[in-house]
């Protein structure tokens, strides 16, 4: 594997319990400042595929190799986590605390920073995304869009090395979009971004592919 590749998935195979089958040998590499588009109808497995990298959906065949090494049990997915940040599609199932400081202080208190520390972190993320003033927001009673907007919050406090992103921009304004656009250019991490947005991924994406009856395919 060349040094340069962040992530390398080679012919992986992933079959839900139920017996549906969604990636079907699927070959991907994501290189070092890569922001790569993942496009495919709804249902083709994208975010499966996702689930697959971080180690949440176990795959059955094939090889995923993460910052040079190869990820196959749970230890070793454990040790990579914090070092990729996973946006999930649904906000809710990144968000759990009660107010909008403690979601954010929550992965930099869990990589050991200390309480000023956490809270110095997610302020100033809160403030790059334009959340100043948040903090003390009940989670559950945010917008669909601010809740979005949190959400990536929790992933960026952690300074992850890399970013998988399930459809950043659902539910966000035009204004917060073009926020979102500016802030994800501005960002050197590579990218493997989920998107049906085609005018958010042609500002931010620097590769496209598709994901089709289970393979990828360059588009
Ligand atoms: N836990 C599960 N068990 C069985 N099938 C599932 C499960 N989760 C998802 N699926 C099915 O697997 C397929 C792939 O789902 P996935 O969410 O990965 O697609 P996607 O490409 O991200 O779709 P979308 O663009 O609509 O978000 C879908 O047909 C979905 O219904």
């Amino acid at each position: 594997m060349s040094a340069s590749w962040i992530i390398t998935l080679t012919d992986v195979h992933f079959t839900f319990a139920t017996g549906r089958k969604v990636l079907n040998g699927v070959n991907l590499s994501l290189g070092v400042g890569e922001k790569i588009a993942l496009l495919g109808a709804n249902g083709a497995g994208k975010s499966s595929l996702l689930h697959c990298v971080m180690g949440l959906a176990p795959i059955q065949q094939g090889d995923i190799s993460i910052f040079g090494r190869a990820c196959q049990t749970e230890n070793d997915f454990r040790t990579i986590r914090g070092r990729v940040g996973l946006l999930f599609q649904d906000s809710d199932d990144q968000l759990f605390c009660p107010t909008v400081l403690e979601d954010v202080m929550f992965g930099p208190l869990n990589l050991g920073h200390s309480r000023d520390e956490a809270r110095e972190i997610a302020l100033q993320v809160l403030s790059d995304l334009g959340l100043g003033g948040f903090g003390d927001r009940i989670t559950y009673q945010l917008s669909g869009g601010e809740k979005r907007l949190v959400a990536l919050a929790t992933v960026l406090a952690m300074s992850p090395e890399v970013l998988l992103l399930d459809e950043p921009t659902n539910g966000l304004d035009a204004d917060v979009e073009k926020r979102l656009i500016a802030i994800l250019q501005s960002l050197p991490q590579s990218m493997l971004i989920i998107s049906h947005d085609r005018d958010f991924l042609d500002q931010i994406a620097t590769r496209f592919v598709r994901l089709e009856n289970g393979v990828i395919v360059n588009v």
